[in-house]
């Protein structure tokens, strides 16, 4: 192991990053909501303003991936859908298979220009995590409580408020619904079964619920649906974890530009066209399975410099007076203040682990996971 990545191991530099990442979050949260009274002067500015401070917190987690772990990401994609990536807004269809989907899906995002504005239908429970679940809320994203019958009208009256968006977003869309796990899949395959649908091995069977009523909300604003395949080379699993101590992975996506006026707007019609979709994407991911590569021409996309940028100020700003801080403490020689700093710092560390932990499969709701009572009709 070298120097380099020996030090990326160390416990002190994750203390380190996600010092920078919580204080910087809290404080860009704190500017959210002052950004409050401007709503009801000018919503377009206030939504631009928002934008950008969402930027300062996820690009973080980007750089971590990009530069800290030096992750590298490979797009599969027709040449002619290229140039409209990050030039339009598109609903994006994800598999919801890794404990850092979402970081990879920022990175393109980051990638083609949209990080700061893009959009999720998230479980309501993640609006209640710390920095990025209350900046979410500035961000107008739609959170949801996977029941239908409750979420209908919320998530319609949301996605109808995105119909005016000052800025090109990309709306993330994972419909399995919950992350892949061996018993969910078996459930979701009794599921599949009990409706005549065909099986899928790589993918969970999706909730077409969802994706028919942002297609419907979002026709006239959103171009296009990119149907998004992802995979990691050598059959890693990577987590977050690895990705602080500075893990290389090698992402593979491949993106299928489809216009939305060719998703059927009737219900019953959409939720079938869904149904093929993730047929057709179990078929990716058996191919990637069989020859390690998706099919068609591929293209990495640079990653930019200004995650990484932005990272290096809020370190800049919050490591000096932390440093200032611990040599007062230390010269104080009190043992109070010192055991106070500990105490500061195992908070710290306890909180971010929670907040890693929400990324964990492993740790995952129990969405999908029991059996429903099957009526083969
Ligand atoms: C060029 C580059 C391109 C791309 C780059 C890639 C990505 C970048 C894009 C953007 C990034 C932006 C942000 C990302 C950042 C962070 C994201 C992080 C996490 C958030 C993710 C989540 O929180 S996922 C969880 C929440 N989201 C969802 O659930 C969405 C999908 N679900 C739905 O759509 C649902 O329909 C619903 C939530 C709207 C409603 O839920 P409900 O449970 O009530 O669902 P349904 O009514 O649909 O389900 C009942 C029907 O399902 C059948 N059923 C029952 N059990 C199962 C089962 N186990 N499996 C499957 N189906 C089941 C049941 O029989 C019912 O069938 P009916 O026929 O009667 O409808
Ligand atoms: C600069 C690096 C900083 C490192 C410290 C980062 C600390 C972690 C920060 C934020 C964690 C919250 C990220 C939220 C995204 C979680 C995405 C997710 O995958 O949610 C799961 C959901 O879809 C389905 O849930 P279930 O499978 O049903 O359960």
């Amino acid at each position: 192991m070298g120097l380099l990545q020996l030090l990326k191991s160390q416990f002190l530099c994750h203390l380190i990053i996600c010092y920078v990442f919580l204080v910087s979050g809290l404080i860009i949260n704190l500017l959210q909501l002052c950004t409050l009274p401007l709503w009801t002067v000018s919503k377009q500015l206030a939504r631009r303003i928002n934008i950008r401070l969402a930027y300062c917190i996820t690009s973080q987690m980007v750089a971590a991936l990009e530069w800290w772990s030096g992750t590298e990401c490979t797009l599969y994609t027709d040449p002619k859908s290229y140039p409209l990536y990050g030039k339009e807004n598109a609903i994006v269809v994800l598999n919801h298979t890794f404990d850092i989907d979402f970081l990879c899906g920022w990175t393109f995002c980051e990638r083609f220009g949209v990080l700061g504005s893009s959009k999720v239908l998230a479980k309501k429970e993640l609006s209640y995590v710390p920095v990025i679940g209350w900046m979410w809320y500035f961000l107008e994203i739609v959170f949801c409580k996977r029941k239908w019958e409750e979420d209908r009208s919320m998530v319609t009256k949301s996605l109808q408020k995105l119909q005016d968006y000052p800025e090109n977003f990309w709306f993330l869309l994972y419909c399995e619904g919950t992350r892949f796990t061996p018993k969910k899949h078996k459930i979701s395959m009794q599921v599949a079964e009990s409706k005549g649908l065909a099986k899928l091995k790589y993918h969970l069977l999706p909730r077409t619920k969802g994706f028919w009523v942002t297609a419907q909300n979002l026709r006239g604003t959103a171009a296009a649906v990119y149907d998004s395949t992802l995979n990691f080379r050598n059959d890693e699993a990577p987590t977050l974890r690895g990705i602080l101590n500075g893990k290389k992975y090698h992402a593979d996506l491949y993106v299928r530009r489809i216009p939305l006026e060719l998703v059927p707007e009737d219900e019953a019609e959409c939720a079938a066209w869904l149904h093929k979709l993730y047929q057709e994407k179990d078929d990716f991911q058996e191919h990637y399975t069989q020859t390690g590569r998706f099919p068609g021409p591929t293209v990495s996309p640079p990653r930019r410099p200004w995650s990484l940028i932005n990272w290096l100020f809020w370190s800049c700003l919050l490591l000096y007076p932390l440093g200032l801080l611990l040599t007062q403490l230390i010269s104080s020689g009190s043992l109070l203040t010192i055991v106070a700093s500990l105490a500061v710092c195992s908070a710290v560390s306890f909180g971010v682990r929670w907040m890693i932990g929400q990324t964990e499969i492993h740790r995952g709701s129990s969405y999908g996971n029991k059996e429903v009572p099957l009526n083969n009709n």
